[in-house]
């Protein structure tokens, strides 16, 4: 099991005048074994993230470590490779003019299989750990729907024998009937293999099936991390009890916002901000229903960057307790500061990876 680890990570687009920092300054692990989910709305710099993970998008700043050290970064088909992106579109992962047993052993590592019946055998291993006969190696992808499109995608990734998955949106382009059957599939074979995982979705609903640990991300940052149960039953910062009340749970009741004024709603109904010129101060000022319940001004949320609050579970938000009843701005708590890039450690809550982070905000 290892465990990947983004590191003060920035990543930025264009030049210094008309560019956008994508992700920025992002400090975010995932503990191994674990599955992260990784939400936010689009733009947020998720799919930025994931790619940096990989190598496919330069950094800027940061790193990217896996169990502490830069990821191999093997050839194509040449080495194991210890991350693997899985991407959402499951057509456009696959080359058309390959079978899909093609596919699947150009994947498998030199040195992995010996000769051609090996290899078959372990193209037909790894079909059948995805719930596809070892029939469909024959086929072309147009044979396949889309749900087993992404079960082959899913058998190239772990071809490689990778430590950590990266999935990015992997259900959003099927059909709602086969997203679940995908879900269970990754999960069980997730915790059957042992893997680290950063599973991405702009969906609360998809992320809360999956995930032990909720990172939500706002405009390049990570706004709140913790433990899944605890993120879903308390959510400390407003962008996470907006997501949460979009996406309510089968029966369960709706999460309220704390403020039942039209005029502050529709504060919150504002469009995102452009990630282009960020606003100053905490990014999701402009569209948050908290401030103006608990201080008339929200100097502190215009002017400067919230700190995290919290060792398993943190929020950088001026009144994250407010968001979660309790309205006293941490900003005038005695151990609140800030550092100079704005994040935190965002290490497996309760283990030894993740440090005290008070004074630095995420
Ligand atoms: N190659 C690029 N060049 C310039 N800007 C980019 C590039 N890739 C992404 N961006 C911009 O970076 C920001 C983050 O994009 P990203 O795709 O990482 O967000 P996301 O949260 O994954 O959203 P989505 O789910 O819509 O892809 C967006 O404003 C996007 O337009």
């Amino acid at each position: 099991m290892s465990e990947l680890r983004f590191d003060d990570l920035t990543v930025r687009f264009g030049t210094r005048r008309r560019g956008i920092t994508a992700v920025d300054h992002v400090d975010l692990t995932v503990p191994p074994g674990t599955v992260v989910g990784l939400v936010g709305e689009s733009g947020s710099g998720k799919s930025t993230l994931a790619r940096a993970a990989v190598g496919l998008t330069p950094v800027t700043g940061g790193r990217v470590l896996l169990d502490g050290r830069p990821p191999r970064r093997g050839s194509r088909g040449a080495a194991r490779r210890p991350i693997q992106l899985v991407f959402q579109d499951p057509y456009s992962s696959l080359d058309p003019r390959m079978t899909i047993g093609a596919s699947i052993a150009e994947a498998i590592p030199r040195g992995a299989v010996r000769g051609s019946a090996d290899r078959r055998g372990e193209v037909a291993r790894l079909l059948g750990l995805v719930g596809l006969a070892a029939g469909h190696a024959g086929e072309y992808p147009a044979a396949l729907s889309g749900g087993q499109c992404q079960r082959v995608a899913l058998a190239r990734a772990l071809a490689g024998r990778p430590d950590v998955i990266i999935a990015d949106e992997i259900t959003s382009a099927l059909d709602v009937s086969v997203q679940g059957t995908v879900l269970n599939l990754v999960r069980d074979l997730q915790r059957r293999m042992r893997l680290s995982m950063l599973f991405i979705s702009h969906d609360l609903t998809v992320v809360r099936y999956v995930s032990d640990v909720i990172a939500v991300m706002y405009l390049g940052r990570i706004v709140e991390y913790g433990p899944a149960d605890d993120v879903l039953a308390e959510p400390q910062h407003p962008y996470t009890r907006e997501l949460l009340a979009a996406a309510p749970r089968p029966g369960a009741a709706p999460v309220d916002l704390p403020d039942p004024d039209p005029a502050l709603r529709a504060v919150a109904d504002a469009e995102p901000a452009d990630p282009h010129h960020p606003p100053p101060g905490c990014r999701f000022h402009p569209r948050c229903p908290i401030g103006p319940l608990v201080r008339d001004d929200r100097e502190a949320c215009r002017e400067t960057e919230p700190a995290a609050e919290g060792h398993r579970h943190r929020a950088a938000c001026h009144f994250a307790d407010a968001a979660s009843g309790s309205p006293e701005p941490d900003h005038e708590r005695p151990d609140h500061g800030r550092s100079d890039h704005g994040q935190s450690d965002h290490g497996p809550p309760g283990t030894g990876t993740s440090q005290e982070i008070s004074g630095t905000a995420i």
